[in-house]
């Protein structure tokens, strides 16, 4: 059997998107329908980058600090596991990637976009893609939230991280940083409207992936987030 393209989808958003639950979700999804699954995460997704997930999250460093460590973490991740998988013909679903550097260090800390995009370059242009060419997702899946609607949600949910500690403020310039990002690259970015019930935002995912035909209609109307 010839083996299929592989699909590379990140999902972002501000902390409390709801971003988890429909990942899972969609694995789901794409498995029913005979697609082997790899669902992985950044900071994070090999032994090396979770650890500087740990010290990214829990300990006090400068947004040049964080932004070398996630870029540090995401080339193991690359290397390891989603070129891999990708080569495999995999559907890769990622809870983050490069667009939360640009929110989050970039807008949010207000660090230099233009070594961000730089460390991009290093990381996600290598030998293994085309000359001038930098890995991206195929689809990122940009679940937008008022800042102060997140906050609820996320007050009744965890204990919060470094980030989620952070003032509203910050969360209105990570948004307004990830609506930057959606301009730039109009074609890859889809916005989710996550201020709706769950029902409803696993609509809008699903449409997304049936438009580009990657999951047929019956399978997305069957699947759901639990
Ligand atoms: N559509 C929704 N409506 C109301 N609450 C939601 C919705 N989606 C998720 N939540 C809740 O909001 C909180 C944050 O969701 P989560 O999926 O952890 O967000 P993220 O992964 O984007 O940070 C959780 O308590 C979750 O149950
Ligand atoms: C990938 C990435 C995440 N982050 C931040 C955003 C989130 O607050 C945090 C972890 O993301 P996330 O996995 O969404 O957290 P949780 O498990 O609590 O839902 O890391 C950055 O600051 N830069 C990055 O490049």
């Amino acid at each position: 059997m010839q083996t299929p393209r592989g699909l590379f989808i990140s999902f972002e958003g501000i902390d409390g998107a709801g971003k988890s639950s429909h990942i899972a979700a969609l694995a789901d999804a794409f498995r029913a329908q005979g697609r082997t699954v790899t669902q992985t995460r950044e900071p994070g997704g090999t032994p090396v980058a979770e650890r500087l997930r740990e010290l990214v999250l829990h300990e006090d460093m400068d947004a040049l600090t964080e932004a070398l460590l996630v870029f540090a973490g995401r080339r193991d991740h690359l290397r390891r596991v989603i070129e891999p998988a990708l080569a495999r013909g995999e559907v890769v679903l990622c809870d983050r990637f490069t667009d939360a550097t640009f929110a989050y260090q970039g807008a949010g800390r207000g660090f230099d976009t233009g070594v961000l995009a730089s460390l991009e370059q290093w990381v996600q242009g290598d030998e293994r893609q085309p000359a001038g060419q930098l890995r991206q997702p195929d689809m990122t899946l940009w679940f937008e939230l008022a800042p102060e609607v997140a906050a609820q949600r996320l007050a009744a949910a965890r204990a919060p991280d470094r980030f989620e500690a952070e003032p509203a403020a910050f969360f209105a310039r990570v948004h307004a940083g990830y609506a930057q990002r959606a301009e730039a690259a109009p074609a890859r970015f889809v916005r989710i409207a996550a201020d709706a019930t769950r029902h409803a935002v696993w609509q809008q995912i699903t449409a997304a992936m049936v438009r580009r035909g990657w999951l047929a209609i019956m399978v997305a109307a069957q699947a759901g987030p639990r």
